[in-house]
């Protein structure tokens, strides 16, 4: 099982530039979660700031029983251990190919044999469905490939947390389909906790237990999934919904009398944006992405997939009833 942080009251600046500030928020261990935001509003510094590789000006991240914003160098590198971090480009080393750069971390932090090594990166390849491409260079691959391998080495020390930085950042859609569901098949096989930093919403409305929104240098809110895509919380509406109507502007925010005119014109159903959506929480809460067939799925994922084919009964049942209704009128059953 994977462990929980515990962020409280959290603040990072640069000189006079306040990132964010008092953000509290809880991973709960073994979930999946995502961190949402506009450009600029501070998610890579987030994650950074997890790890102990940026200091905050205040606040708490437990981990594992342990503050790691007052660790010294030595315990931070332990609790460094529980983290996989997937970094945008794969962060690998253009020179090794795909085995050697997928080795480095066992190599690096462990007394492991070289049979033992490759084992376990045989097994990660396998996982992410690399098997094959040992001896690629990084740059004879696709950028899905790029990311799938990063990943890789992201598992080869079984993290306990692993941290996703725009995973989807610069592939198609098709391929981030595909990464969404080894999301999905890696969290229900490994049972690590996972946080996702992205902008890619059709993933953020499918992958996630719960997402988070930070805006204004606050995080705005945080909670299980099916609440942030029912909310009627502006910004959360606008952000969900990619909608240009709402309190986030192209590159500033906008002023409080645009916004209230904006969402009073929505609510009147004058929208005329780029991608539709009605009220402030649209298209409401959709389907979650189950694990493949075949995967093995662990309680927690045999609940969710419960859950959500309640869900879908209630969705055939409530699409049902409107057909009915619009063939036969309010009330009338036909017979
Ligand atoms: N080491 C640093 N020193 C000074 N300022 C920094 C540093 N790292 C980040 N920043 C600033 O912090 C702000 C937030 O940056 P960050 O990259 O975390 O945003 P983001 O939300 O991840 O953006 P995007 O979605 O575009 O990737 C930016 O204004 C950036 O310039």
């Amino acid at each position: 099982m994977g462990v929980e942080i515990c962020v409280e009251g959290l603040t990072k600046s640069f000189g006079h530039q306040v990132i964010w500030q008092d953000v509290s928020l809880t991973l709960p261990a073994g979930e999946i979660s995502v961190l949402l935001g506009p450009s600029g509003t501070g998610k890579s510094v987030f994650l950074k700031t997890l790890v102990g590789l940026l200091k905050p000006d205040r606040g708490s991240i437990w981990i594992d029983g342990k503050d790691v914003t007052r660790l010294r160098e030595h315990d931070l590198y332990e609790v460094r251990k529980l983290f996989g971090v997937l970094f945008q480009d794969g962060a690998l080393f253009g020179s090794m190919d795909l085995y050697d750069n997928i080795a480095f971390p066992l190599r690096e932090h462990t007394r492991k044999s070289e049979r033992e090594i490759r084992q376990i990166v045989l097994e990660k390849m396998d996982m992410v469905g690399l098997l094959g491409a040992e001896g690629k260079l990084p740059g004879e691959i696709s950028g899905g490939m790029r990311k799938r391998a990063g990943l890789a080495r992201a598992l080869v020390l079984d993290p306990e947390i692993i941290l996703f930085d725009e995973p989807d950042s610069g592939l198609d859609p098709v391929r981030v389909a595909y990464l969404n569901q080894l999301i999905v098949d890696l969290n229900a096989q490994i049972d690590a906790t996972f946080l996702i930093v992205t902008h890619d919403i059709a993933s953020a409305r499918l992958v996630p237990d719960n997402i988070g929104l930070l805006f204004r240098r606050e995080l705005v809110m945080f909670g299980p999934r099916e609440e942030l895509l029912s909310s009627g919380e502006p910004v959360v509406g606008q952000f969900l919904n990619g909608r240009m109507q709402g309190p986030i502007g192209m590159a500033e925010e906008k002023d409080a009398a645009q916004v209230e005119q904006e969402l009073a014109e929505l609510d009147a159903g004058n929208h005329r944006g780029p991608k539709g959506g009605k009220g402030a929480s649209g298209a409401g809460v959709t389907p979650r992405l189950l694990p493949s067939e075949g995967i093995v799925r662990p309680p927690r994922w045999e609940e969710i997939a419960e859950y959500e084919e309640k869900m879908q009964r209630l969705r055939d049942l409530r699409a049902a009833s409107k057909g009915a209704v619009g063939v036969d009128g309010p009330g009338v059953t036909g017979i």
